[in-house]
């Protein structure tokens, strides 16, 4: 779109001798850039998106979504979802406005959480109430497909609780599963990442990382408040067909230089590192600031 135009030239041009492999980085994780505002190199499964504004990041995330919503209705019968907390939900809001408000298929949409805070629902560290107040209750998604977390559990009771509503889900036939991974299938997962690097409740260094099993699993000792939280693992986010990574601001340049660089070594990789699509698309919708330094190397 043309709001992403000049950013995204402009962050091209600095970014793309970076990106584009002089130096052999690994092609799973390296995206290509925009160099003309339009789609990136439609080839390649990693993007990299840069915006000038909150707006126009906003504006293009609504059409990838909304576009996302008419394929997958259209193959499947269904689009699921999976949101995160956090500022993704701000970037959500031009889905609840005119044109997407009538044009896209809510009927279609199921949604999930990547992750939720232990709390109740109407608590105001709850995600699912994160995603009600500014997204959820403007859409006319139906009540029965936006499956929040059983509030009146544990977190262990929670974990249990909410892979086995995913797992009936996916006997239905609503959650498609992964035929070479044998985890579920989302659509489309939109998620952020925090100034660690987490992503979920995943957090740097913690054993919830090497998770191999569970497709939902808790943690007691968050270092992001609250404590208790569930959330998906990385073989179940790493089976998705697509994921939208939305990073802005200066505080996560960090991560975002090492999570596109080619520096990796196997064994500090931060959870944004590690989120790695089996078979799948993965799209950056970022700002100047959240990849400032990657222009400055
Ligand atoms: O429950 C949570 O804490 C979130 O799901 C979390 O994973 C969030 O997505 C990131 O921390 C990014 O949040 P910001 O975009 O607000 O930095």
């Amino acid at each position: 779109m043309s709001t992403s135009v000049s950013a995204s030239a402009a962050a091209a041009a600095a970014l793309l001798p970076i990106l584009t492999g002089r130096r052999s980085p690994p092609a799973s994780r390296v995206p290509a850039m925009a160099t003309d505002g339009a789609a990136p190199d439609a080839g390649s499964k990693n993007k990299l998106l840069v915006f000038d504004t909150k707006e126009d990041l906003a504006v293009s995330l609504a059409k990838y979504t909304a576009e996302l919503s008419e394929k997958f209705a259209a193959e499947r019968g269904a689009f699921t979802v999976v949101l995160s907390g956090g500022s993704l939900i701000d970037a959500l809001s031009k889905l609840t406005e005119p044109p997407y408000l009538e044009s896209v298929d809510w009927s279609k949409w199921h949604v999930f959480w990547v992750d939720e805070r232990v709390v109740p629902k109407n608590h105001e560290d709850s995600n699912y109430k994160l995603a009600f107040d500014g997204f959820l209750s403007k859409v006319p998604i139906p009540p029965g497909q936006v499956y929040a977390i059983n509030d009146a559990l544990s977190a262990e009771g929670a974990a249990d609780d909410y892979e086995a509503c995913l797992k009936q889900l996916v006997k239905n036939g609503v959650i498609a599963m992964s035929a070479a991974t044998g985890f579920p299938r989302f659509d489309l997962q939109l998620l952020g990442m925090g100034p660690d690097g987490h992503i979920a409740s995943l957090f740097p260094g913690h054993p919830l990382l090497n998770e191999k099993e569970r497709w939902v699993t808790y943690i007691k000792d968050s270092p992001k408040p609250p404590p208790e939280r569930i959330t998906f693992t990385f073989p179940v986010i790493n089976s998705s067909a697509y994921i939208a990574m939305v990073v802005t601001g200066a505080g996560k340049a960090g991560p975002v230089q090492k999570a596109l660089s080619d520096k990796q070594t196997s064994s500090d990789l931060l959870p944004v590192e590690m989120a790695v699509l089996h078979d799948g698309e993965f799209t950056w919708f970022t700002d100047k600031p959240a990849v400032s330094m990657l222009q400055n190397k």
